[in-house]
């Protein structure tokens, strides 16, 4: 997508490019209903990008197609699999394991090895302000803990890309709002891209480089891409973001 995070020496690498991807489902009456249609999608490394769209027209589909949770019916999905980490909109931490154990399961079925594993999980736990959290239990943690150490598991593999399907949205606007911007932080940090499912624009305005949405007819189809125009650092309270926000709104 955009070049805005770029400077003009680096290589942009396409890390995820989706071409005519169509995808139905099949109900349990027989009847087909058809999400999808047509999508093309070019993501390059470093971009941050929102995925919004109205209720039930396709937008977690799609990801779970990018993911491989699903498969399309028509058309391709060129990503590295084994490079993807996936958040959840909620947490999906097992109860019975402590953070660090929740951590080092995942590193261990994608296969990082042993001797990287309490280096990676003391970084990113580090990175997020979760250090002290490592021998706790999830339900010891409050519900922003227990999202950042979500996107902790899903950073700590190290993936390509990240996929996140409104990750903040169960949470309270002050607790999502320190949230995001430790998130943009983490991010820049480790140059990550980034696709993004939310339903608020506002928080699209914010953190992302590009924003793209998916029309609320059935089949959907994405009808808007655009650049955000804003530069980082960024207010969410500004005039700018709630223009860009109406903007968007106006899309959806
Ligand atoms: N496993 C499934 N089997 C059958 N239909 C499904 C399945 N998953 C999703 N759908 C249908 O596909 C459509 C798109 O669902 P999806 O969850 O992708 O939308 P969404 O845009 O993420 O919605 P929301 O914003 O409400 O989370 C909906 O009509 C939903 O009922």
């Amino acid at each position: 997508m955009s070049d805005t995070t770029h400077s003009d020496e680096d290589e942009l690498e396409t890390v995820l490019e989706i071409e005519n991807l169509s995808k139905s489902y099949t109900n349990s009456d027989g009847s087909v209903e058809e999400v999808l249609e047509d999508i093309d999608l070019t993501i390059q490394q470093g971009d941050f990008v929102c995925l919004l769209g109205q209720s039930g027209c396709g937008k977690s589909t799609l990801l779970k197609c990018v993911a491989g949770l699903t498969s399309p019916d028509t058309g391709t999905i060129k990503v590295d699999r084994d490079s993807i980490g996936y958040v959840f909109q909620e947490d999906r931490l097992l109860d019975w394991l402590t953070v660090e154990e929740n951590i080092r399961l995942v590193l261990e079925s994608k296969g990082v090895p042993e001797s990287e594993r309490q280096e990676r999980i003391e970084r990113y736990l580090d990175l997020v302000g979760l250090s002290d959290t490592a021998e706790m239990y999830p339900m010891q943690l409050s519900g922003g803990m227990k999202q950042r150490v979500s996107i902790v598991r899903a950073l700590a593999i190290e993936p390509d890309i990240l996929l996140l399907d409104e990750p903040f949205s169960a949470l309270d606007e002050i607790t999502a709002r320190n949230l995001r911007e430790r998130f943009l932080e983490m991010i820049w940090e480790l140059n990550q891209t980034v696709l993004f499912v939310t339903h608020n624009a506002s928080e699209a305005a914010f953190l992302s480089t590009d924003i793209v949405i998916l029309d609320s007819t059935a089949p959907s189809y994405l009808s808007k891409e655009m650049t955000n125009p804003l530069d980082y650092p960024r207010d969410i309270d500004s005039e700018a973001i709630l223009d860009l926000q109406k903007e968007i709104v106006s899309y959806i």
